[in-house]
This record gives structure tokens, sequence and C-alpha cells, in this order.
């Protein structure tokens, strides 16, 4: 089996789908999850105002809706968290992914004052970060928030993984990395926009620029600069169509590099790092 075949297999990514049947996955992944730990009330995630957090937010408030319709309760909550750093540059795409989910709850955390606490903290400790490793900080930062957020509400934590991220390890290790559950894991990119067109989500929001926007220096940063490969061949490539032997290499040696973000902290017994 080749290594595309192999990835292809561990990421679960079909290469065709049908919206309408993924759309139903998800959600009856988060309704079930629900049903099976009758303690908790639903679902917790920041909403950034790109592709991926837009889906799985509406994704999860469609599940809370179906499961207070079907129960006749209104127990069950979506709550979308707005977490900026400071000032953020694409606020108004969080406005309209907010007015396209519509959810239960909506909180703001400006995680900028804890973010530059740490790095003051850290310095004077004689450790200074740069503005990449500060970046991942913002990560890590958001998903504490959003970790303190589910536990006083009874929720549990949302994650926006999926295969074109997963492959690669775009991700902060315990940051955006860190979820409890993620339901549009087994998508790639392409196959999310998908979702989010049949979804009837504003145009501007499934055809936005992938950015983590993570760095001071480089506000809203596409993704596939800092990746140094397109979506459109991570998609290809996870679809199992051949790519150019340029692509092939660069995203082979990122899934190579990222594999330990995909597996729990090694062990004695454990050989995947070899
Ligand atoms: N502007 C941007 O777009 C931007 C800015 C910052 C980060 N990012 C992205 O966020 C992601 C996170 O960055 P990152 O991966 O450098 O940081 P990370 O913190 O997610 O992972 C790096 C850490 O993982 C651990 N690690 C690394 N290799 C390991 C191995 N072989 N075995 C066990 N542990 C290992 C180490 O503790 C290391 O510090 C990346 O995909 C990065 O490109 C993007
Ligand atoms: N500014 C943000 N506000 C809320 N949530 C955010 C923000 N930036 C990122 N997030 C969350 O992290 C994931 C991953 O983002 P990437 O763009 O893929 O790095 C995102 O889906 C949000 O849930
Ligand atoms: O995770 P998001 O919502 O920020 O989407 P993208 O990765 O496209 O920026
Ligand atoms: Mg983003």
């Amino acid at each position: 089996m080749s290594l595309q075949q192999q990835i292809i297999k561990e990421l679960k990514v079909k290469s065709r789908i049908d919206p309408q049947e993924e759309i139903r996955i998800s959600i009856d992944f988060m309704k079930e999850y629900m049903k099976a730990h009758p303690f908790f009330n639903g679902f917790v995630l920041g909403i950034s105002g790109g592709q991926d957090s837009t889906l799985v937010g509406k994704l999860a408030q469609m599940a809370v809706d179906e499961l207070n319709e079907e129960r006749d309760v209104k127990k069950y909550k979506f709550i979308a968290v707005r977490l900026p750093y400071g000032v953020q540059k694409d606020a108004s795409d969080v406005d309209d992914a907010l007015a396209f989910i519509k959810p239960s709850v909506t909180y703001t955390v400006d995680i900028k004052p804890a973010v530059d606490a740490s790095v003051a903290s850290l310095e004077k400790a004689g450790v200074k970060i740069s503005d990449f490793t500060k970046g991942n900080e913002k990560a890590r930062e958001r998903m504490k928030a959003q970790y303190s957020i589910a536990a006083m509400h009874n929720c549990v934590v949302l994650g926006t993984d999926h295969g074109a991220e997963a492959i690669t390890g775009f991700f902060t290790k315990h940051g955006d990395g860190a979820a409890d559950l993620v339901p549009i894991f087994r998508l790639n990119k392409r196959q999310g926009r998908m979702l989010l067109k049949e979804l009837g989500c504003p145009e501007h929001l499934y055809n936005k620029i992938p950015t983590a926007d993570l760095e001071d220096a480089r506000p809203l940063l596409p993704d596939e600069v800092a990746l140094g490969v397109s979506y459109e061949d991570i998609d290809d490539y996870l679809e199992g169509k051949q790519v150019s032997p340029q692509a092939k290499n660069t995203i082979e040696a990122l899934y190579r590099k990222s594999m330990h973000k995909r597996h729990l902290p090694a062990h004695v017994f454990d050989d995947f790092w070899k």
C-alpha cells in the first residue's frame, strides 16, 4: 500500500461525498454523544470567522435544536465563543458567522491580557519567546478559555480538526488540537465548503482564505503560505488523486513531521515514532 493510501485510510477521507449525508453523520454523532452522556448539556466552540468553525458551530447548533425539539426540553445549548487577541482584523466575519449559526449563547473572551501576562512572566524568567511561539500561546489560551466555559456549563469542547489539517499537523498541540469531539474529522477542506454551501452559509465565509491568524507581525497570514502547499493539492492528495511531485513531497514531509500530534504522548510500549 502506498503512503498516500495509508494516510487516506488512517484519516478516513472519502474520494466523493454526499453533503446531506455528511451533515447528518456529524449531527447524529453529536446527538448520540449527548444521549450517551446525560450529564452534559451541549457544546462549546471558538468562532473565528473562518470556514471550519462556522461549519462545526452550525452543525452543533442544529444538533442541540434537534435534541431539544425531540425531547421537548430546553436543556441543550451550543455556546459560541469569540476569542479575539485584542481587536480582531476580520471581526465582521465573526459577526456574519454568528448571524448564520444563531448560537444558543455567545461569550466574548479577550485573550490578550492573559497571553501578554504569560509572555511577560516567561521574559521575567529569562525566556524570550518568538512571535511564532506566541502565536501558539494564543491558540492554547483560546482552548483554556473554552474548557473553563465548558466546565461551568457541563458541556464538551468541540474541535474543528479535519483531514487537511490532520495530514499536515497544521494545528497547535494542546491548543486548537485539543478538544473532546471532532465532528468533521474525515472531511477535507473542499468537502467542508460543500457542506457549508448546502447549509446556506454566506459565500464569503465558505470561500474565505483560511488563516490561523496567530502572528502579530503577519496578521491573517494565509495557511497556504505558512504550509508551502495549497489546500487544492492537499484535498486532491486526500481524495487519492495524483498531485505534482513537489506537492507530494511537501505533504508527506509535513505528515511525517507531525506524526506525534496524531498520537497520545509516547510511552515505552509505543513505536509509531520509530
Ligand atoms: N501564522 C501562522 O499561520 C502560524 C503561527 C504559529 C503557528 N502556526 C501553525 O500552528 C501549528 C503549530 O506550530 P508548531 O507545530 O510549530 O507548534 P506546536 O506547539 O503545535 O508543536 C511543537 C511542539 O511539539 C513537540 N514536538 C515536536 N516534535 C515532536 C516529536 N517528534 N515528538 C514529540 N513531540 C514533538 C515539542 O514540544 C514542540 O515544541 C503549525 O502547524 C504552525 O504552522 C501558524
Ligand atoms: N479569533 C478566534 N476566535 C475564536 N476562535 C478561534 C479564533 N481563532 C481560532 N479559533 C478557534 O481555533 C480553531 C482553529 O483555527 P485555525 O484557523 O484552523 O487555526 C478555529 O476553528 C476556532 O475554533
Ligand atoms: O478554523 P477556522 O474556522 O478558523 O477556519 P480556517 O482554518 O479556514 O481559518
Ligand atoms: Mg482560522
